[in-house]
């Protein structure tokens, strides 16, 4: 199985990992470390030296509550970091945004990869997308970061969320994007309850029978904190260990914010999968 990501290719036999980037000033567990670029670059640097085979740059948050951000104000932040990287590290690089704007100055600069929270639903997405070739993560949310924790309700949460990634997954091959640059995610902790975290990660295999690849976000998340009580700044071995989870049950791509002990991980898991 590989990705297709523009003229570059992602080998996904064996699982992978996305590097958390956040050029914000309040993301939920890393705002304004690496607000500046050239932390934003040195981190980059850090975080391939461990292993990461994608750096997934963001310039606005989507924690619970979440303020939006303008257009101005998010590609001032990120689109020097993706000049800065592109061509200079060993990793795809992926632009985290919902605006065909910045997906567009993002794919201009040198991104491999779209991760969009929105699932190219914005008036333009798919047009954007579709345009320069770029791979594309379609992620579930209910509702909009400012108000989606509230009062998160499904029929049945795997089916609900299988039912829209399906949608968006035919949306976007009719807008000319073929099925090997598409990635699906469940969108773990926007707009799920720690019910429905639990339900979508258990049935993850559902997703997987998509036949698109499967891309998770759980790092250092809320639902950690809701079953172990542990503030942000102490989940990395349950992060870690929801890596594992999520690739055993089929997931090829994790993003997260521990890059080398999630690389260490997954290495055994790729192991253990190619095992006679
Ligand atoms: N595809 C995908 N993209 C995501 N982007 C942001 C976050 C939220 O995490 P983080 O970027 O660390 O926080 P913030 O949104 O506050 O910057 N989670 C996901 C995710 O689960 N899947």
């Amino acid at each position: 199985m590989q990705l297709e990501c523009g003229n570059r290719r992602l080998d996904l036999s064996r699982p992978r990992v996305m590097g958390v980037l956040n050029v914000t000033p309040d993301s939920f567990s890393d705002g304004g470390a690496f607000l500046a670029a050239g932390q934003a670059v040195a981190r980059a640097r850090e975080m391939v030296a461990e292993g990461a085979d994608i750096i997934d740059i963001g310039g606005e948050s989507t924690r619970p509550g979440a303020d939006p951000v303008s257009i101005e104000d998010e590609l001032t932040r990120v689109i020097p970091v993706i000049e800065a990287l592109h061509g200079q590290v060993d990793a795809l690089l992926s632009v985290d945004t919902s605006k065909p704007e910045v997906m567009r100055a993002a794919v201009a600069a040198g991104a491999d990869i779209i991760n969009d929270v929105c699932a190219l639903q914005a008036p333009g997405a798919l047009e954007a997308a579709a345009e320069g070739g770029a791979a594309v993560c379609l992620m579930h949310m209910q509702g909009e970061p400012r108000t989606m924790q509230a009062d998160p309700r499904y029929e049945n949460v795997v089916t609900d969320v299988a039912g829209f990634l399906r949608q968006r997954v035919a949306a976007a091959e009719a807008a000319g994007m073929a099925r090997a640059r598409l990635l699906v995610d469940p969108g773990f902790g926007f707009g799920k309850t720690l019910a429905h975290n639990l339900s979508l990660l258990k049935h993850l295999p559902d997703l997987v029978d998509s036949g698109v690849p499967v891309l998770v976000g759980l790092s250092r998340k809320s639902m950690i904190g809701k079953l172990l009580d542990l503030p942000v700044e102490r989940r990395l071995q349950p992060s870690v260990a929801l890596a594992v989870i999520a690739v055993m049950q089929g997931a090829r791509i994790v993003r997260v914010h521990d890059v080398a002990p999630t690389v260490q991980a997954l290495a055994m898991c790729a192991a253990v999968e190619q095992a006679e």
